[in-house]
């Protein structure tokens, strides 16, 4: 196969780790700088140029979009889609993914477990808000926020309603939600490859943060998941139409509630914590799938 993987960063461990599976197994892999792709919108002959060579010839692309390129990233992909080359994530597949609320609200509609969310757009509604997610202590989170850099935990009301408002003012949005305790700062990411569960792993946040994010210093171990736990997963990444995903959840009492799942999930703290080629199982997945002119919905949707 060639494989062309979008990408910002060649020297990520996650890029290292692809590159090296997909060249392992006989593949031809470029990275593509997402941002230096120029896409030909014109009727009937989509293309896209890099450093002003046609791109071609392509059989897949792995696309590794950074969230704060989605937009830009999200339309290369569907480039890559109108001209029949099949993705390993779909773009409007992604594009939900990215999108919390957007997210929360498909979870909801099958019925999966979530934690209790509110969303407003008006700051004289934060009472309504505060009530519906049962009152404080809550968690407020930036819609379009990761590495957990802004998500904020509100203790009491008076806390709460002060970070509200100040994201108010920062005009951004944000959704409030029902803060699990009982997950005692530590949640568990399931990577799911086309269907199936291939590892699990549970994240511990550094001490006094209930954030378990690696990022800000949390750590990880390999643990073995629930059969609920693992349809959950299962369940997530197939109503986001994701054939890879990394899918968060915490453990409450009543049950597992679905934090957010993740389009381009990290391979580095997953590898590490359960010592599987993840990398491999990847472009395994590729490689048994991958289909010209297979795309679902062609960008659209
Ligand atoms: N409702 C909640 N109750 C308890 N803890 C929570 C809740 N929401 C988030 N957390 C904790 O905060 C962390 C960060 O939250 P979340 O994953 O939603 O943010 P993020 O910024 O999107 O992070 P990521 O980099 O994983 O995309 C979670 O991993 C979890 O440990
Ligand atoms: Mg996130
Ligand atoms: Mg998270």
């Amino acid at each position: 196969m060639k494989i062309a993987m979008l990408a910002r960063n060649p020297n990520l461990y996650s890029h290292r780790r692809l590159c090296e599976a997909a060249r392992d197994r006989g593949h031809e892999i470029d990275i593509l700088n997402t941002l230096r792709v120029t896409m030909n919108i014109t009727s009937h002959r989509p293309g896209a140029q890099y450093h002003g060579e046609p791109v071609m010839g392509y059989d897949a692309v792995i696309p590794r979009i950074g969230a704060s390129i989605t937009q830009y990233g999200l339309a290369v992909v569907r480039q890559f889609e109108m001209m029949g080359v099949w993705s390993l994530n779909e773009s409007v597949a992604i594009g939900r993914s990215r999108d919390k609320l957007r997210s929360m609200q498909i979870f909801a509609k099958h019925g999966l477990g979530l934690p209790v969310t509110a969303f407003a757009h008006d700051p004289r509604q934060t009472d309504e808000v505060l009530k519906i997610v049962g009152g404080a202590p809550v968690v407020i989170k930036l819609l379009e926020g990761t590495q957990g850099i802004g998500v904020v935990l509100g203790e009491t009301e008076k806390s709460a309603k002060s970070v509200i408002e100040a994201f108010r003012g920062a005009n951004v949005n944000i959704l409030v939600q029902e803060f699990i305790k009982e997950a005692d700062g530590s949640d568990i990411r399931i990577f799911v490859i086309g269907g199936k569960v291939v590892a699990s792993m549970m994240r511990t946040g550094a001490k006094g943060d209930f954030r378990s994010n690696l990022h800000r210093g949390g750590s990880a171990k390999a643990i073995k998941i629930t059969p609920e736990e693992r349809s959950t997963a299962v369940r997530a990444a197939k109503v986001m139409g994701l054939n890879v995903a990394g899918v968060d959840i915490l453990r409450s009492n009543h049950g597992p509630v679905i934090m957010e799942v993740n389009s381009s999930p990290g391979l580095e703290g997953i590898e590490n914590a359960t010592g599987k080629d993840i990398a491999g199982m990847v472009i395994d997945f590729i490689e048994g799938n991958f289909k010209a002119g297979a795309t679902k919905t062609k960008g659209q949707g």
